[in-house]
């Protein structure tokens, strides 16, 4: 094991001020890892876009200051003949890849997958992502929590149009992917403004009815127990009279990606305000406990017009860390609590 029971360098959730500084100038380029006694050590099985995404310097300094080391997993040799991990950090998609995750698991117990691949399965697939939020049915004094009424088209596009009728769905209905496995065409997204021209998707699809929301939407981020929310700009309401002069199907580019961040915007404070942290603390809560992740992001809207009526509308698998705020300080922490978990669990 990594740290086999020595004293690891940190300093429990504190901040240290020339963290940045050290992490961006001193560790660069980084020495051979040396892949024994006190360092934690966390494999990562990452594509290259994730890599330069979440795994920046600033991030692997910081976490070397504090006693963790970011290991890379060789995808052609044995997980077992590597390591060893105390921690395993994966985004990769394919069965194949998903068996070996899960035969380390069983081998491995003393290593902390994160996430486990079966859980993760639940997030590729639009509609059993959304049904943890469904059944939780969440309402109190802060809001209530649901999902856009939705069905599943799994074939035939001409029935489309008769199974939106049956189910009582409303127009404009955003039209997405079933399938959510990070693919760039899972991002493929349009809106439909009439029944007839739902005939022209191409199922396997989600149905959904687009609820307006002013144009902004809130993006939460969760890392174990840590939520960050930052607000982005999202499609912008469609009013009736919109609705009943337009006609066909539209493709939608990814309006609500990074660079779409509303957080410095000038906004309607109706709109811009963001969830009341309770109720976006007790969902998040809930779903790690119920989705069995602790890596994700979710995607949130507030009705235009209510205060207090939310809907959940996308989740996403360890999403872009490396633009949430403070990411660096708030991963580093949450994979040495998972350690001193494992190492407290070990001595008892
Ligand atoms: N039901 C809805 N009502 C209103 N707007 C919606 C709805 N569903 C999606 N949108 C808009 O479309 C955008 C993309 O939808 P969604 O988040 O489901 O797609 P995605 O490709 O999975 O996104 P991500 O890049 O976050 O993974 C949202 O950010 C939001 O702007
Ligand atoms: O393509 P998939 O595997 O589904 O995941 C994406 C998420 O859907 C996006 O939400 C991430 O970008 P944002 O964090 O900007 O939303 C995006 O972040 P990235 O491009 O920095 O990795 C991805 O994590
Ligand atoms: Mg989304
Ligand atoms: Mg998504």
């Amino acid at each position: 094991m990594g740290l086999q029971g020595q004293i690891i360098p940190y300093k429990n959730g504190e901040k240290e001020e020339d963290d940045d500084e050290r992490a961006g100038k001193e560790i660069s380029p980084f020495p051979p890892p040396p892949l024994h006694s006190k360092f934690a050590v966390v494999g990562y099985a990452l594509t290259s876009k994730k890599i330069k995404s979440f795994l920046k310097p600033k991030l692997e300094g910081l976490a070397r200051n504090k006693g963790i080391l970011f290991v890379a997993i060789d995808q052609n040799r044995p997980l077992s003949d590597q390591g060893p991990f105390d921690i395993v950090l994966h985004k990769l998609t394919g069965k194949e890849w998903r068996q070996i995750l899960e035969d380390y698991r069983r081998t491995h117990p003393e290593v902390t997958v994160l996430d486990p691949p079966d859980a993760i399965q639940h997030l590729h697939n639009r509609q059993s992502m959304l049904q943890c939020v469904a059944d939780m049915n969440l309402s109190n004094s802060y809001g209530k929590v649901g999902i856009p009424k939705q069905i599943v088209i799994k074939k035939d596009a001409s029935s489309i149009p008769g199974a939106v009728a049956k189910a009582g769905l409303m127009l404009p209905i955003v039209a997405k992917p079933l399938v959510a496995d990070g693919s760039a065409k899972s991002h493929e997204l349009s809106l439909a403004y009439d029944q007839q021209s739902l005939k022209k998707l191409e199922p396997p699809l989600v149905l959904q009815e687009f609820v307006n929301h002013g144009g902004v939407m809130f993006k939460v981020y969760i890392v174990g127990e840590t939520i960050k929310v930052v607000r982005r700009f999202s499609l912008p309401d469609v009013c009736k009279r919109e609705l009943s002069n337009i006609a066909g199907v539209f493709r939608f580019p990814r309006v609500s990606c990074a660079a779409a961040s509303a957080d410095n915007a000038d906004l309607d404070p109706g709109v811009a305000e963001l969830p009341p942290r309770p109720l976006l603390e007790k969902l998040a809560r809930e779903l790690c406990r119920r989705l069995g992740l602790r890596l994700f992001n979710l995607d949130i809207i507030r009705e235009h017009g209510t205060r207090d009526r939310f809907y959940v509308i996308d989740i996403n698998y360890f999403p872009g860390y490396g633009k949430m705020p403070e990411y660096e300080h708030i991963f580093t922490d949450f994979l040495l609590s998972l350690v001193q978990n494992q190492y407290k669990k070990k001595s008892t």
